[in-house]
Formats: C-alpha cells, sequence, structure tokens
C-alpha cells in the first residue's frame, strides 16, 4: 500500500532529526540531482550542456532545489535560478553561485525568468513545499508561473509536491504547477493521491530520509498485493450460510438491468448466497439461476441500484430493512436511490456509495451548504463530513475514488480506466462491496475501520477487474462483472 502523512506528521518526524544535526536537505538535494540527471539523460541522452532552470521560492523547499541545482552545475549542466522575493535560502544560493550557477534576482522581470524556464530542458520547481498555504501560488511566483505556463510548460520536477497543490488535501484552487515527476521526501504526501490534484504530481518518486513518521498515515491507497490480506477466503469447514448471505435490494420493472448487474457482480465475488427482493426476481433468476428470490437471514444488504423515486415497493422494502435490519448489525451498501432514505445515524457498517452529486445531496439534506463542485473540488473534506453526519463509512466514486470511514481512515483508489465511466458500473461495485461486506460482517464490528478497508478493496477489485475485461478499450458492465472472478483469483494468488 501507499501511505502518506501531513505536512505536520513530516514536520514532527523531522523536528529530532534536525535537533541532531542530521542533513535532511542535503540527503533531499542529492537525491533530487540523482532523478533529475535520470530525466536528462532519458530526455536528451546527455547530462553535460543541458540547461535547467530552479524555481527557488522562499523556504526550505527553494533551499532543496538550489542545493540540487548546485550538484547538476557541478556536472556540467548549465543552471539558472529564477527567485521569487527578496527571502531565499541563503546557502543554497550561495552553493549554487559557488558552483557556478546563474542567478536572475526577483526584481527582474517576471517575463524573462518565464521564457527562461520555458526554454529549458527541465525545470526543477522549489517554489512551495510543505510550508504551503495550500492556496495556489501566489505574489510573483504565482505570476511566474502563470507566465509559464503562457508560453507552454517544460518537463518540471516537484520538488517534494507541485507548488500550489493543496499537500494535505489535494486541492487545486489558483495557480498550481503541474509536474511530470515529483520527488517526495521523507513520506508522500495526501495531496499526492487526492483528487483534484493527484494529477498534478505526474510520476511520484519517494525519497527515503529515515523519518520515524507519528500516528497512522493520514491517506492509504490499497495496492493490488494488499487484496490477498483483506479479501475473506472461506476456509474448509465453512457452508454457504457462514460465508455470508447478501440480501439485495435492486431494480424494478423499469430498471431491470440494475437487479441483474448487481446481483450478478454479488455471485461472481464469491458470496455464500445472493437473495433478491424486488418485482423483478424472475430476470434476475433467468440470469442468475444462483439467485435466490425472497426473504430470509442475510449478513448485509445492498439498498438502491435502480431504486427510481416512485418506486413505492421498493422504497418500502428499503426503509423497513433500515428501521429494523442495522440495528441487528446487518452490513448495508447504500447506493443511488437509497441514499435518501438513509436514516439519520447508522453506524461505519452501511456503506454509502454516492457520486459526488449524490453527495452533495446527501449532505444538503442535513443542512449543509454544498454542491457538486464543492464536492468536486475538495472531495476528501465532504466525504468526511458526510461519515461525521451520518456515522457511515462513505465511498465517494469518481475518476479517484475516495473513502472515508470511522477513526479518520481514508483511502483514495486510482485503479480504474476512463472507460469504466459507463451505465452500470455503480450497480457492479456496489454488488461487490457488498459480496465482501456479507462475507467480513463479523470482522467490521470487531474493527469499524475495516469497512473503509473493504470499500477500498472493493474499488481496487472493480478497477482491476475493468482492465482485465478489455485491456485499454470500450467495456460494459456486465463484462465487468464476468470479469470478476478471474480478477479476484490473480489478485488472491499473488
Ligand atoms: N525541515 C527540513 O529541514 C527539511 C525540509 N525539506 C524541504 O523543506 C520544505 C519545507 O520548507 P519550508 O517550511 O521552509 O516551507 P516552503 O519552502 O514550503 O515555503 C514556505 C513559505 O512560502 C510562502 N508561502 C506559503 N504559501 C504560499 C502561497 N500560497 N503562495 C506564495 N507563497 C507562499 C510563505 O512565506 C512560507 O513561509 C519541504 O517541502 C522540503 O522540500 C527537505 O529539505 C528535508 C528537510
Ligand atoms: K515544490
Amino acid at each position: 500500500m501507499l501511505q502518506t502523512w501531513t505536512s505536520a506528521q513530516v514536520r514532527a518526524a523531522e523536528e529530532p532529526l534536525l535537533a541532531l544535526g542530521v542533513p535532511l536537505m542535503e540527503r533531499a538535494a542529492f537525491a533530487l540531482h540523482v532523478r533529475s540527471t535520470a530525466v536528462l539523460r532519458e530526455l536528451r541522452g546527455t547530462v553535460a550542456g543541458a540547461r535547467v532552470v530552479v524555481l527557488a521560492g522562499p523556504g526550505n523547499n527553494g533551499g532543496d532545489a538550489l542545493h540540487a541545482g548546485a550538484l547538476l552545475a557541478r556536472r556540467g549542466v548549465e543552471v539558472h535560478a529564477v527567485l521569487t522575493g527578496s527571502r531565499v535560502h541563503e546557502e543554497g544560493l550561495a552553493a549554487l553561485r559557488r558552483a557556478g550557477g546563474q542567478v536572475l534576482p526577483a526584481d527582474g522581470s517576471v517575463d524573462e525568468g518565464a521564457a527562461l524556464a520555458a526554454g529549458a530542458d527541465l525545470v526543477l520547481d522549489g517554489l512551495l513545499g510543505i510550508g504551503s498555504d495550500g492556496a495556489g501560488l501566489r505574489g510573483t511566483a504565482g505570476d511566474l508561473v502563470r507566465a509559464l505556463l503562457d508560453r507552454g510548460r517544460p518537463y518540471v520536477v516537484a520538488v517534494d509536491v507541485p507548488s500550489g497543490l493543496g499537500v494535505d488535501d489535494g486541492r487545486r484552487d489558483g495557480t498550481v504547477l503541474d509536474a511530470d515527476l515529483t520527488v517526495a521526501f521523507g513520506a508522500l504526501k495526501p495531496g499526492l493521491l487526492l483528487p483534484p490534484g493527484t494529477h498534478a504530481a505526474g510520476r511520484v518518486e519517494l525519497v527515503d530520509l529515515g523519518l520515524d513518521l507519528p500516528g497512522a498515515p493520514a491517506v492509504v491507497r490499497l495496492e493490488p498485493g494488499d487484496v490477498a490480506d483483506l479479501w475473506p477466503v472461506p476456509t474448509r469447514d465453512e457452508h454457504k450460510y457462514t460465508r455470508g448471505v447478501l440480501g439485495v435490494v435492486a431494480g424494478s420493472r423499469a430498471y431491470p438491468g440494475a437487479a441483474v448487474l448487481t446481483t450478478s457482480a454479488a455471485v461472481r465475488a464469491g458470496v455464500g448466497m445472493v437473495r433478491y427482493l424486488g418485482d423483478v426476481g424472475d430476470v434476475v433468476v433467468a440470469a442468475h439461476p444462483e439467485v435466490v428470490v425472497g426473504h430470509g437471514r442475510v449478513q448485509a444488504w445492498v439498498f438502491g441500484p435502480g431504486v427510481s423515486p416512485d418506486d413505492a415497493g421498493q422504497r418500502r422494502r428499503i426503509g423497513y430493512a433500515f428501521e429494523h435490519v442495522l440495528e441487528r448489525g446487518e452490513a448495508a451498501v447504500v447506493d443511488a436511490g437509497a441514499l435518501e432514505l438513509l436514516p439519520a445515524r447508522v453506524g461505519p457498517h452501511a456503506v454509502l456509495t454516492p457520486h459526488a452529486g449524490e453527495l452533495a445531496r446527501v449532505l444538503v439534506q442535513r443542512g449543509e451548504d454544498v454542491d457538486r463542485a464543492g464536492v468536486e473540488a475538495d472531495p476528501l473534506r465532504w466525504a468526511r463530513r458526510a461519515h461525521e453526519l451520518t456515522g457511515a463509512t462513505v465511498l465517494l466514486k469518481g475518476p479517484v475514488t475516495v473513502v472515508a470511514g470511522a477513526h479518520g481512515a481514508a483511502y483514495a483508489q486510482a485503479d480504474a480506466p476512463a472507460w469504466l465511466a459507463t451505465a452500470g458500473a455503480g450497480d457492479v461495485l456496489a454488488g461487490l462491496l457488498g459480496a465482501l461486506l456479507a462475507g467480513s460482517v463479523d470482522a467490521v464490528h470487531e474493527d469499524p475501520t475495516l469497512a473503509a478497508a473493504l470499500a477500498a478493496t472493493a474499488a481496487l477489485v472493480h478497477g482491476r477487474a475493468a482492465h482485465r475485461a478489455n485491456p485499454g478499450g470500450p467495456i460494459s458492465a456486465q463484462a465487468v462483472a464476468d470479469a470478476l472472478p478471474g480478477t479476484i483469483a490473480e489478485l488472491l494468488g499473488r
């Protein structure tokens, strides 16, 4: 898994080492110069004679970049530093000068700096690091980057984080300098994984500074190798009831497909049994003879795919189940048409699966003033707010799926190809997650943060199944469901 730590956590971990005189900046700058030479070799074959521009802000981030610039200058690179204010890391600047680097002071014209940078083989972005206030680049740094972007962005290596990006939340308010490569020091920061800013980072490489990072990571991204630890694999003495029964309240005469896709994913994800409740049991059983229609004991539910506001029957079933069943501790996936039926308070074993527009409605229903665009601008904040207000675990669907759960658990998964943005994909995710919850409900009650981990697992498996269904091309939701058994087997085989 990839783990991230906030600016405050990184600072806390750096402090004792700095007090002992551990040369963190030297380590960071050395690693940055090594990565930069590798890029220059890739781009132009040789390092000597390359043109590198260091954009140096007022703090230690600029210091890292200037020291790396000095090391590059000693290898025959033509290095220019462009300063953005009177404050600059003096030692770094002196090192660069000693190595033969040129310096354009901040009182020079912004256009001159932008022209220099636009013509470089590589730009080292040392404008802002973890000292950023997260509000986009202001002042001369902002003017400089806007002028540079107008001319066309060269190859950019972000020092620690892309400057202007919300380091802890991935927000992109105002001017941000997008990178091709981000060289992160000591720890990945949440903004490198969280939407909407994650794409600003380009490829991300982590330089280990030997930090002892405090507490739990802020945001996690599960990787394929993590799935085997989280998947409820049946043991030899289990039978269908101990493995978990999933109740599905989905679809209607108007939307029978949602019932088929949801049950299809659940059956293929390997749940012990699927029970279907609704008006299109005949359609479901025709597609999946394994499904049982009608009431009975279940460990988890999927509520809502293909349930429209005028579907009195399904709404009654969901309302009844919410009132009587969640109290008994059954887990639930609350999707689409069921979101507005959510009771005031549930537990983390209920997992909401809204997209941004649906999450905004859940929040507005509870007195928040936010719309879809607001959720998209700061998805983790709003997913967390919905968790606080409802008690539920929240899986917010998007190009990068964000999960917020109990005790601050947070995940950002970017597993799906863009082709997965297709009708019915959400129904498949709901069925898959329902199956996972049905097989793990006891463990979720022991450790409520597990619901968030399972939601992230479902997002990962869903995305991988989409890749497997048709690598590099269009995919239907049913094809994603059909690819689940093979995808799961591959992931468990690691
Ligand atoms: N603490 C250390 O010794 C180490 C720090 N390292 C580097 O130091 C960085 C952190 O350095 P600093 O704490 O000096 O902070 P920065 O270098 O991020 O600079 C922060 C300063 O930028 C200005 N600023 C903040 N938000 C702005 C905005 N939106 N627009 C324009 N200007 C803004 C403020 O004057 C603020 O003081 C890390 O990201 C990393 O690159 C590394 O060298 C490793 C060791
Ligand atoms: K930076």
